[in-house]
């Protein structure tokens, strides 16, 4: 047997089990289960255990906990040399991720983030304010328009993937991308497949059978992703030879720029850039949507929001009819309610909705609990943020005032009680540009158009439910109906 024989416990004790645990099976069908289905059990786990400490066993994975506390995941996530990735999610996204930053550790892990940091504290994010956000919009207006004329359907995850995309690829790339490209269709099914692998423990068997479309995809993806370091590489020579000719300092400042500085290997280089891609494209197009349906169900928070609006406008030129947004205007201290609304959607319905990270050694967690070498820490962010210990009473409900102060100031919380962008070393690299693209894609859409969400076939407006996948598509998309309201903002 490979793994410790040791079991997690507590004052020389076993642990409470997570409910519904059958023989033999543990709980492995519930991580078969559709995904809301899944995440409603964690919830339930929650409500019953409230933030203790819970067995969970699933046959060929090492024995295993759910944290729910606070204080347990700031211990994780402090501590990656005691808690972290291991073969479980690593073998299984190896072939998407390869050495790219979202597994790697050590030195190579140490030299992406350097990169990331140097790329993203640079003027990129307000280059992309400037530049690539308003292209991506009105890219999207466009699509908007027809349809709003047209009266036809508009699948809104769609639009904002088709958004997030182009951004995406400017950043991670310096080229357009958009969801057609036989790149972005390779990769979104690899993504799919790679995400469908933590679902299906017979994955190996089932690959080896039907696995040649997987196969091709991810050829396709690799192959882009070379082909992109080339191109990167031809232009900084020439770039270099200019300079020797005009005496200017050649200026090379996208991500791959950054990412060809630290590492000379070209294929990590490849597998980096497309790490990035992955990380910020669809967590980022699912938090608009998910962000949008929050609103069209609960239309009371458009009063503020058009109130934030107007007040942005009057800090602008009033003869321009058009102003332009600055990073400067998309701060918190300007639209507090704009992102308490957008904290709130997160909150509900956060992107990454679980993490699992095995131990490396054997270690004991801040409220007691031993845990032996190979165990697996689980932790679901969409129970987590329902907790009512931590996010009150009302931690069911959608309102944007609990990210408010009495002075209507927006306050963040500590990353352990609201692990939405992870926290400790390993915290998320694009969450400021998540919440820049957030302000200015909503602020521009919410001030441009209206929107009604298309009734079922009985004529009800039924509960949006995620589907499986390692982060949180809306399942079958947010298909409405738009209007044009008055155009103000760019
Ligand atoms: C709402 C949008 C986003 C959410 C909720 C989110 C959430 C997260 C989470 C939970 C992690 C930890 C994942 C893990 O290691 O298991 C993470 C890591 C990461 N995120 Fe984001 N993310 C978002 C947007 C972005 C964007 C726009 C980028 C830009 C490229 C980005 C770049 C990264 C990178 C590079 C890492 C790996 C950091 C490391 O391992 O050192 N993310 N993010």
């Amino acid at each position: 047997h490979r793994f410790n024989r040791k079991l997690p416990s507590r004052d020389g004790a076993r642990l409470k089990s997570a409910p519904n645990r059958l023989p033999l099976v543990g709980h492995a069908i519930k991580f078969i289960r559709p995904r809301h289905e899944l995440l409603d059990w964690f919830v339930r786990c929650q409500r019953q255990h409230g933030l203790e400490t819970l067995e969970i066993s699933v046959p060929t994975i090492p024995p295993g906990v759910i944290i729910t506390d606070p204080a347990n995941l700031e211990f994780v996530l402090r501590n990656e040399h005691l808690v972290s990735k291991g073969d479980f999610v690593k073998s299984r996204s190896w072939d998407l991720f390869g050495n790219g930053i979202i597994n790697a550790s050590g030195d190579l892990w140490k030299a992406q983030r350097k990169a990331g940091l140097k790329f993203f504290s640079g003027n990129n994010l307000e280059t992309m304010v400037d530049e690539v956000l308003p292209e991506a919009y009105s890219r999207i207006k466009s699509q908007l328009l027809e349809h709003a004329e047209a009266g036809t359907v508009v699948d809104m995850q769609s639009v904002f993937l088709d958004f997030t995309s182009y951004v995406m690829g400017h950043m991670a790339y310096d080229m357009d991308l958009d969801s057609s490209h036989p790149f972005s269709k390779a990769f979104d099914y690899a993504s799919d497949q790679i995400g469908r692998r933590f679902q299906n423990p017979l994955y190996p068997v089932t690959e080896f059978f039907f696995s040649s479309k997987l196969h091709n995809a991810l050829a396709v993806v690799k192959r882009f992703g070379r082909k992109i370091v080339t191109k990167a590489k031809q232009e900084r020579s020439s770039a270099a030879f200019e300079s020797l000719v005009t005496n200017d300092q050649p200026s090379f400042d996208t991500l791959i720029d950054s990412l060809m500085e630290a590492f000379p290997n070209p294929e990590i280089v490849a597998d980096s850039a497309l790490n990035f891609l992955s990380a910020g494209k669809d967590t980022t197009a699912q938090s608009f949507t998910w962000t949008l349906y929050a609103v069209i169900r609960h239309p009371e928070v458009l009063k503020p929001i058009q109130e934030e609006m107007q007040g942005l406008l009057a800090k602008h030129n009033p003869s321009d009819a058009r102003p332009k947004l600055s990073t400067a205007d998309l701060q918190p201290t300007n639209i507090p309610y704009l992102m308490a609304t957008y904290y709130e959607a997160l909150r509900l319905y956060p992107p990454i909705p679980i993490e699992i990270q095995e131990c490396r050694q054997d270690l004991s967690l801040p409220d007691g609990t031993f845990l032996p070498k190979d165990a697996v820490v689980v932790w679901c962010i969409w129970a987590m943020n329902r907790a009512k210990e931590v996010h009150g009473d009302d931690a069911d409900i959608f309102r944007p005032g609990r990210w408010l102060d009495k002075d209507g100031k927006f306050v963040n919380r500590s990353a352990f009680e609201f692990p939405v962008f992870n926290g400790g070393p390993r915290a998320c690299l694009g969450r400021k540009m998540a919440e820049l693209m957030a302000m200015f894609v909503m602020l521009s859409v919410l001030q441009n158009f209206t929107f009604t969400v298309l009734p079922d076939t009985s004529g009800r407006l039924v509960e949006r439910i995620p589907q499986n996948s390692l982060t949180l598509p809306m399942d079958k998309g947010l298909p409405c109906h738009v209007h044009r309201s008055s155009t103000v903002l760019p």
